[in-house]
């Protein structure tokens, strides 16, 4: 068996003393890459001015290679920023309105993919099973293949697959389109987003079907297939048992007094649905004046790509809403909503999302969302609380026992959220099972096996 190569733009390489703040996908990948050796390549989250980047730097861990590049700060503006942050992900969560496409931004993606694989071709060898993950590198297959390489090489978009009305809004999406067909396989979070792709394809006549799960396009024959994600569900859910006895989440357990907690956690991003979401818990105040007072909402929202223009504006304007509604419901003894824009580690989270009796998470567009889950396996098996999920999370395909909304239907969200807090035990426990049995089963780690037996399984790209 060869080694694992994996590719992804941001790499989290574990400090000293162990991966205790590690997230599943990290500890998944990681175990992958210590069962066979391997490489772990990407980008340091540094940059070098505007000067030529230094070599890759390399920090061997076991038998796990990590190599880091630095990028210019053309590079992160272009790529990062512009193309990978102001195009592809607007567009991949179908918000058109908010795509800022700029040839520039266009090219210098294009570019810092060529330099990515001008950087890993030479750590590869013949048997290597190259995995690369995300919107940023989609055409570093393409860029792999133009300098020899004959590796079987996968590809996993952890963000949503637009339709095509959707896509080709996108001047550059052709291009885009044909990277994905110089992989041997490439996954998506749901059947959905397969759909979508597969949609995409015939729609212009580029590609089709041809059964077993491969596509012919441009030339080439390519597996597709569906991949949900998971979490380290035993471990998170062990955590959160220990968490009780956290100095913080028992500091936040005695505040709560007697109210019942409603959660959210979520990266500040507008894909999220956080302002529809303090709308939505105004209004259901609003409507059970039995709850003014006796419920605590705690919105966990770590700043996240603030250099982004539109990130940067959703961060007052979260802020200024959750002012806004504690200044009008709220009362001497009484602060409806607590904002918290920083981020909370994982262990505190676990404890956290145990104490919740409502799991709030709600994004307009997901290609997962893995606090869902984390929400699910948190939960005390006797007396579980309630997730309301957004029906466009890439998790709502699995969790159909959650209260399954739609988030821009604020006045469904408010109703949802009654009907959680006041939900018997017994459905309660009914629901929980059901979903927690589901994660239990498929894990991150049952994730990467089915995913990497699939890539090795796959007819190798004879281009
Ligand atoms: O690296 P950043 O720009 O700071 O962004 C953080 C990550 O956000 C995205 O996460 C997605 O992957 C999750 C796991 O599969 C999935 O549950 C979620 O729905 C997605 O939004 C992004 O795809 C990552 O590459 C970023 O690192
Ligand atoms: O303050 C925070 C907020 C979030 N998370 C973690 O960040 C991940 C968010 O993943 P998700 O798939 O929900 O969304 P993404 O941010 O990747 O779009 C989850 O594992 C959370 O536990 C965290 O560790 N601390």
């Amino acid at each position: 068996m060869g080694r694992l190569v994996i590719v992804s733009n941001r790499v989290p390489v574990p400090e000293k003393g162990g991966a205790a703040g590690a997230g599943g996908l990290a500890v998944a990948l990681k175990a992958a890459l210590e069962d066979r050796g391997g490489i772990w390549m990407g980008w340091s989250g540094k940059t070098s001015g505007e000067d030529e980047p230094q070599p890759l730097s390399h920090q061997q861990q076991g038998n796990i290679t990590y190599a880091l590049t630095d990028l210019t700060d053309t590079d992160v503006e272009e790529y990062y920023r512009g193309f990978a942050n102001r195009v592809l992900w607007p567009i991949c969560h179908y918000r058109l309105d908010l795509a800022e496409y700029g040839r520039k931004e266009m090219a210098g993606y294009f570019r810092v993919n060529r330099f990515f694989a001008h950087r890993l071709a030479p750590l590869i060898k013949p048997d290597d099973v190259v995995w690369v993950h995300d919107y940023h590198l989609i055409p570093l297959a393409a860029e792999l293949r133009a300098m020899g390489l004959k590796n079987r090489i996968g590809f996993f978009l952890h963000i949503p697959w637009p339709p095509a009305d959707v896509l080709f809004t996108m001047p550059v999406h052709e291009e885009i389109v044909r990277s994905l067909s110089y992989y041997d396989l490439v996954g998506f979070q749901t059947d959905h987003d397969l759909e979508n792709f597969a949609g995409c394809l015939r729609r212009e006549g580029i590609g089709y079907e041809v059964g077993q799960g491969r596509f012919s396009a441009y030339g080439r024959i390519f597996k597709g297939g569906t991949y949900a994600i998971g979490i380290e569900t035993a471990a998170f859910a062990n955590f959160a048992k220990k968490a009780s006895a956290n100095k913080t989440v028992r500091r936040a357990r005695e505040s709560l007094q007697d109210r019942s907690l409603i959660i959210g956690v979520d990266r500040l991003d507008y894909s999220k649905g956080i302002t529809q979401r303090i709308d939505a818990f105004e209004r259901f105040v609003l409507a059970n004046p039995a709850h003014q007072g006796h419920v605590t909402y705690l919105q966990i929202t770590p700043k996240s790509r603030s250099e982004v223009p539109e990130y940067e504006a959703m961060q007052s304007m979260v802020a200024e809403q959750a002012g806004r509604v504690n200044g009008a419901l709220g009362t001497v003894d009484w602060v409806p909503i607590r904002y918290v824009n920083r981020s909370v580690g994982r262990h505190i989270l676990a404890g956290l999302y145990r104490l919740g009796k409502v799991g709030l998470v709600t994004p307009l567009r997901d290609g997962m969302n893995l606090v869902a889950k984390e929400y699910v396996a948190a939960q005390d098996p006797e007396d579980p609380g309630v997730l309301v999920l957004s029906r466009f999370a890439g998790a709502a395909r699995e969790l159909k026992q959650a209260l399954l909304v739609n988030p821009y239907d604020i006045e469904g969200t408010a109703n949802a959220i009654a009907r959680a807090l006041s939900m018997p035990l017994e459905e309660r426990q009914e629901r929980w099972k059901t979903m927690i049995d589901q994660l239990l089963e498929h894990d991150v780690s049952s994730w990467c096996r089915v995913f990497l037996e699939d890539l090795t399984a796959s007819p190798v790209q004879t281009c």
